[in-house]
């Protein structure tokens, strides 16, 4: 796999940007045996906002906890802000923000509780904790209730506290683990905003999504993993214009696995496509990518109607991440979900803990 390359603009005086994070050829194979992630590399330039989108069990995870120490892997290198996965631990960790997955709010403490012990354990000198506190809270808007019990909080309330924690000693590189799952769209649309205010301010973001609409709205460029390997990288733009043509989305009446088929074949044999383009089962019916999509359409619908394919509905319209997504591994990214067991642990790893405690 190659490399991502950097996009992102040079410095004024036209020096190239130093790299945040660079992996090469990294892998990570648990002790069950599940090689989690496969020959990845990939370099962050500084101050970029990095997107790293898959479906769940795609090795998202594991790829954040390689770079940041919490798991050692079993091949390949890492330098994060200049310092050495294996030589440099201790430092790496001072040096970046972890927001993982799973919150690290303390329930029965309030926001500012929370906030200050965050304060201590990443060793923010005690003269400035008060003010890094107080402005940690305006960031995330929880001022107005920062003394109240994180229990009482909102799941996306208690989001924002986990990304407080985690920039509570002002890294230059912060990692997002799935920030926004669960939340709703308010919530989330709200935690964007600061993701954005802290990319502006300067810190580089690499952020976990299974959201492709998420890493479109913030990311300056993106990889996609699947099963381990990075199967696409580039601007949210780039990626788009690799789908190749607009996209005639149809829903079925019968939607089972044998109507979508059936569907993909009436469009196959219409030869209306004229040998370009793309077919593929959705959730719910099929997915044509065409350059010809929007001119073709209304014949594509009478061809599955005479061939006795009922249509509920469709839809064309300029691709997505999503459509990205179908037309590099040829399935929605919501049907190629696998559960993570979380189980065993890592062939060479170290227990989780909190990078920087
Ligand atoms: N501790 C573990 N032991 C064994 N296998 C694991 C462990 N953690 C994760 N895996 C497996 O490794 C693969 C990648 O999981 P990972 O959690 O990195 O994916 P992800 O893209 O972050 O997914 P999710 O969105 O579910 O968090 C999956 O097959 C998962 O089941």
């Amino acid at each position: 796999m190659h490399p991502v390359s950097s996009t992102t603009d040079d410095r004024p005086d036209g020096s190239p940007r130093p790299d945040a994070i660079r992996a090469q050829h990294v892998s990570v194979t648990y002790a069950s045996g599940t090689e989690a992630v496969k020959d990845v590399s990939l370099t962050v330039p500084e101050g970029e906002f990095f997107g790293f989108l898959g479906p769940n069990g795609a090795g998202k995870t594991t790829t954040i906890k390689a770079l940041v120490t919490l798991l050692d892997p079993t091949g390949g290198t890492v330098t994060v802000n200049g310092f050495d996965v294996r030589r440099d631990r201790r430092a790496l960790r001072a040096s970046v923000g972890y927001m993982a997955q799973e919150t690290s709010v303390d329930l029965e403490l309030t926001a500012r509780e929370n906030i200050r012990f965050a304060c201590e354990a990443y060793g923010v000198p005690r003269a400035e904790r008060a003010a890094r506190i107080d402005e940690l809270l305006d960031l995330v808007d929880l001022a107005a209730v920062a003394d109240d019990q994180a229990k009482t909080y909102s799941g996306g309330m208690k989001k924002r506290l986990d990304v407080a924690t985690a920039l509570v000693h002002r890294p230059p590189l912060v990692f997002l683990d799935e920030p926004t799952t669960g939340l709703d769209p308010k919530a989330r649309n709200r935690l964007w905003e600061y993701f954005r205010e802290i990319n502006d301010a300067g810190t580089t973001v690499f952020l976990t999504t299974q959201y492709l609409e998420e890493a479109d709205q913030l990311c300056d460029r993106l990889a996609v993993i699947d099963d381990g390997h990075i199967v696409a990288e580039g601007t949210p733009a780039e990626l788009k214009a690799r789908v190749g043509g607009d996209v005639l989305d149809v829903d079925l009446i019968d939607d089972d696995e044998s109507s979508r088929d059936r569907a993909v074949r009436v469009v196959r044999e219409s030869g209306l496509l004229d040998g370009e383009g793309s077919v593929s089962r959705t959730e719910t019916g099929v997915s044509v990518t065409s350059l010809h999509a929007r001119r073709v359409g209304t014949d594509l619908l009478v061809a599955l109607r005479d061939a006795g394919v009922a249509v509920e509905g469709f839809e064309v319209h300029s691709p997505t991440l999503d459509d990205v997504f179908l037309a590099i591994t040829g399935t929605p990214a919501s049907e190629r979900a696998t559960s993570a067991d979380g189980e065993s642990e890592p062939s060479e790893g170290p227990t989780d803990q909190k990078v920087g405690r």
